[in-house]
């Protein structure tokens, strides 16, 4: 099963980027999204393949937002596809059975369209309002993942969600309880002075006493 904290990574260049992740492995996150949006292939290229490198030696897993020929081209572990990306099975042709293919929902109609077309897990946000991505879909708030999640259960449709937008080390516990499987982060690990701390307790939030 998938790890449940990903971090998506932030900055505005391949220094910044690659100092945000490496920060995030080294502090216990063991998987990376790397999110570097209207960037040159170039300069894409060279951070994707210094993270695939650091993801390595961390033993972490290492998605790429967006861009599948990215993903497919340093052999990155997948990559996490919006509404409007590339549709899930043509990135499963591109990439394989093996590699992880997550895809955003914020509906439930979404997340049937998206586990139809054979993503391994569902993105579903935004939780909140967050600055980190503009053009929001409408939030979801608790009430939103408690219905949905609940409507999932009634139609027995089964894959690990991700809540995403804007959390806090204080929403986890009751986005727990509406039944997701894990997280996706960004600002709250970016901006944290005490990652290792902050890691550390949202592990602990999100795996119960297991250690992980
Ligand atoms: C885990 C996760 N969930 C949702 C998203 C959002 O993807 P998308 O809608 O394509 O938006 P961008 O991140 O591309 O701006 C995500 N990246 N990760
Ligand atoms: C990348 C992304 N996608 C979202 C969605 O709702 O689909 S919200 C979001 C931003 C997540 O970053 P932060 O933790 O800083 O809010
Ligand atoms: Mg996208």
């Amino acid at each position: 099963m998938y790890n449940k904290l990903q971090y998506i990574s932030q900055g505005e260049s391949v220094e910044e980027q690659l100092y945000n992740i490496h920060q995030a492995l080294d502090n216990g996150c063991d998987w990376i999204q790397m999110r570097f949006k209207h960037q040159r292939p170039k300069k894409a290229l060279a951070l994707a393949e210094a993270v695939k490198f650091l993801c390595e030696e961390y033993l972490a897993n290492f998605i790429v937002n967006d861009d599948v020929h990215l993903a497919e081209k340093i052999n990155a572990d997948g990559v996490h596809l919006g509404l409007s990306d590339m549709e899930v099975t043509e990135a499963r042709t591109i990439l394989g059975k093996t590699k992880i293919i997550g895809a955003t929902a914020n509906t439930f109609e979404h997340i049937v369209h998206q586990v139809n077309n054979g993503c391994d897990y569902i993105g579903l946000g935004p939780f909140q309002y967050t600055k980190t991505k503009s053009n929001l879909s409408p939030i979801l708030g608790f009430e939103g993942y408690r219905s949905i999640i609940a409507k999932m259960k009634q139609l027995q449709i089964e894959i690990p969600i991700y809540a995403i937008g804007g959390i806090t080390l204080e929403d986890v516990n009751i986005l727990i309880k509406t039944g997701i499987h894990g997280i996706a982060v960004s600002s709250i690990i970016t901006k944290s002075d005490e990652k290792q701390n902050l890691i550390t307790q949202l592990n602990e939030k999100l795996y119960g006493s297991v250690i992980v």
